[in-house]
């Protein structure tokens, strides 16, 4: 039993009629970083505090550590949740924040050691870089700063499972890189298992070992970040993943794609017939025209200091190509040839539409 958390056809349905949650199957692995990915409104709040114990689900069950925790309440799970809001008291200070779940455990349980608690609280507020702020008032601190007294609250109570909704959404761009960074570093050198909501697909890729793709309460599809990204199973997934043009091709009896003038190497599908192909902007390959590949004109050029970004327009429409070089002599007007002969291309899994997980 490897999973520290196991979904098994969780539905949710709130008062109002809304149907946040539609038969989810889902298993977070242990000592995993998996993040919920998906649009506003998709159900990953919902799913968190479902494991929390914050919402009861209208049906299924939610396993823990391979026991059923349905029916138990917030304080009986094994879990810690950091809110995007922080939540931190504003009357208590940095270490009485930290130390306020142990206290609260205590009480609940058994009288514990103070010397021992104030170390573990020493020892959260260390790993998040906060141990020199133990005296401040939350008041006084940064969002950056109180975001990681709400994560050294969390670890300080050593859960089985970590849970983080949106928990940099309130930091500026910069500082949402440093800590997520940060996080995803604690993660790894502390086994921790974290599910991690975000509606932020750079960020998803970036710290995790496992990325939940949902829409409308329904599992779209489960992989690594690169799963997801290079092989996505339907058109939102691909769009959604990142920038993506999708078109009709057909596979022959020998597995090559053709897509307009283009014939693709063997390997992207054992599927024979009509297709529809994913193709990543970096995927094109541009030089100037050569009578070879897809025959373009450029018709506009970006330069955005990591990438250029080129439109070409083409007998398969207006595509766009970006380059992390600047191709020189390359001028608007332009004639170019495309081809499509490295990574960044595939056929989609579920064919149009969403092909929702079983268990
Ligand atoms: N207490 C509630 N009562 C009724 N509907 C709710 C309640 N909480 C959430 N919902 C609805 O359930 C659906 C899923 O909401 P949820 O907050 O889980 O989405 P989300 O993916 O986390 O969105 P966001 O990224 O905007 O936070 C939405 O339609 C939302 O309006």
């Amino acid at each position: 039993m490897n999973d520290a958390v196991q979904l098994v056809a969780v539905d949710k349905r709130f008062a109002d009629g809304t149907h946040a949650l539609k038969g989810v199957h889902l298993r977070f692995a242990r000592r995993q970083l998996t993040t919920l990915l998906g649009p506003s409104g998709c159900g990953k709040t919902t799913l968190l505090r479902l494991v929390a114990g914050l919402e009861r689900p209208s049906g299924g069950r939610i396993l823990i550590g391979g026991r059923d925790f349905t029916q138990a309440g917030p304080e009986q799970r094994p879990i810690s949740m950091v809110f995007q809001s922080y939540a931190l008291f504003p009357h208590l200070d940095v270490r009485q924040n930290v130390g306020y779940g142990l206290r609260m455990q205590a009480g609940a349980h058994r009288r514990q050691d103070n010397d021992a608690n104030d170390a573990r609280v020493h020892e959260a507020l260390a790993l998040v870089g906060m141990a020199s702020l133990a005296s401040r008032s939350t008041a006084s601190l940064s969002g950056g700063q109180q975001q990681r007294v709400a994560l050294a609250r969390a670890l300080v109570l050593q859960p089985e499972v970590l849970l983080l909704d949106e928990p940099l959404s309130n930091l500026d761009a910069g500082l949402r890189r440093h800590i997520r960074e940060d996080i995803r570093g604690l993660q790894q050198r502390l086994g921790l298992t974290v599910i991690y909501v975000t509606h932020d697909q750079d960020e998803a890729m970036a710290v995790s070992d496992q990325v939940v793709v949902l829409c409308e309460g329904q599992v779209l599809q489960v992989g690594s970040p690169r799963e997801v990204y290079e092989q996505p199973g339907s058109e939102f997934v691909a769009g959604f993943m990142g920038d993506a043009a999708v078109f009709d091709a057909e596979a022959d009896a020998q597995g090559r794609v053709h897509l307009g003038p283009l014939c693709l190497a063997p390997g992207l599908t054992r599927r024979q017939g009509p297709l529809r192909l994913v193709v990543r902007p970096e995927a094109w390959r541009i030089a100037p025209a050569s009578g070879a590949g897809l025959a373009g004109k450029v018709v506009a050029r970006a330069f955005e200091g990591r990438l250029t970004q080129y439109r070409v327009l083409t007998a398969l429409g207006e595509l766009q190509v970006n380059k992390f070089h600047e191709l020189q002599g390359l001028q608007l007007q332009a004639p170019v040839s495309l081809f499509l002969d490295g990574p960044g291309v595939s056929v989609l899994l579920g064919g149009e539409g969403a092909a929702p997980q079983g268990p």
